[in-house]
């Protein structure tokens, strides 16, 4: 009999697509959650062809496979926490919320990835509404940038009152808590979290780099880490943002679009 001392990890659950080029979705996700002290799995919604160029195609799974995924993992090694980022139907989105409500998922933080930094859609009509409907409300946190605060909330946001409006109408309508993240035209680096009728601003520092590739999945996959972990949301918030700066600043200079950040910047 093995009587060596046992280790215990928190554990945390991608569901999303698989990038190619590394940078952003499951690829992303498992490498935050390395980096953030915590065991990483996945369940794979589809398949991506994409570099830091643009998406050149998305082969989804089944929505059986998916089950089968997410209950493989849930019947084995039960997540702290469940991070889900792109989900490209409506079909897949439903099965998610079944199987996560089935097994009473905890700590869930959607994000609600609509269009690559590359400019391609990641998802169709169908599925904006089954993701409002059913995966915001089983959210512990939405992690919206701002043109998904617009679909979303219905409102045009051009200024950082238009952000705190956006977040307040998401959370309203939905019960969960909302990161609106700067980044997109406005408040680079600056994000807001709107819960239970408050908010508060996180400001980041800008950081000059082109490579953005990734950044939406890599902060969700970190706050997913740190509630697993057992940090409030705001301290899981405010350390997601201290590592995806630190992965920003190393200035990592990969391919010739929008490459991705050094995830394992701490790493000698
Ligand atoms: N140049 C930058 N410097 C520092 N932080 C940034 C920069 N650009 C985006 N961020 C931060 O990266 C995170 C992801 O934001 P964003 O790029 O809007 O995500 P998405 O990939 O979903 O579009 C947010 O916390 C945002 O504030
Ligand atoms: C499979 C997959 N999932 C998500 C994104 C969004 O990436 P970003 O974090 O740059 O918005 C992506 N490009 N590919």
């Amino acid at each position: 009999m093995y009587l060596g001392r046992h280790r215990r990890r928190k554990t945390v659950l991608t569901i999303a697509g698989s990038d190619s080029s590394g940078g952003a979705g499951i690829q992303a996700d498992l490498k935050t959650m390395l980096a953030n002290g915590v065991y990483g799995m996945s369940a794979i919604t589809a398949l991506t062809a994409q570099n830091t160029t643009g998406v050149s195609g998305i082969f989804p799974v089944t929505p059986e496979f998916l089950a089968m995924q997410i209950d493989s993992v849930f019947s084995d090694i039960r997540p702290d926490a469940v991070k889900i980022g792109m989900v490209s139907s409506g079909e897949l989105i439903r099965v998610i919320a079944e199987r996560l409500s089935y097994y009473k998922a905890e700590n869930i933080v959607v994000d609600p990835v609509m269009i690559s930094t590359s400019g391609s859609r990641l998802l169709d009509e169908d599925a904006v509404g089954a993701l409002k409907e059913l995966l915001l409300p089983m959210a512990a946190v939405a992690t919206p940038n701002i043109p998904e605060a617009e679909v979303l909330s219905g409102i045009c946001i051009r200024s950082s009152e238009d952000m705190v409006r956006a977040a307040e109408i998401i959370s309203r309508e939905y019960g969960c808590a909302v990161l609106c993240k700067g980044g997109h035209r406005l408040n680079d680096a600056n994000d807001l979290l709107y819960r239970d009728g408050g908010f508060c601003w996180f400001m980041g520092r800008r950081i000059d780099n082109p490579n953005t590739h990734g950044t939406g999945c890599t902060l969700s996959s970190a706050i997913a880490s740190g509630l697993a972990r057992g940090y409030s949301l705001e301290q899981a918030v405010e350390r997601a943002k201290e590592y995806l700066s630190g992965a920003l600043e190393a200035m990592l200079d990969l391919g010739s679009g929008s490459g991705p950040m050094d995830h394992g910047f701490q790493i000698p």
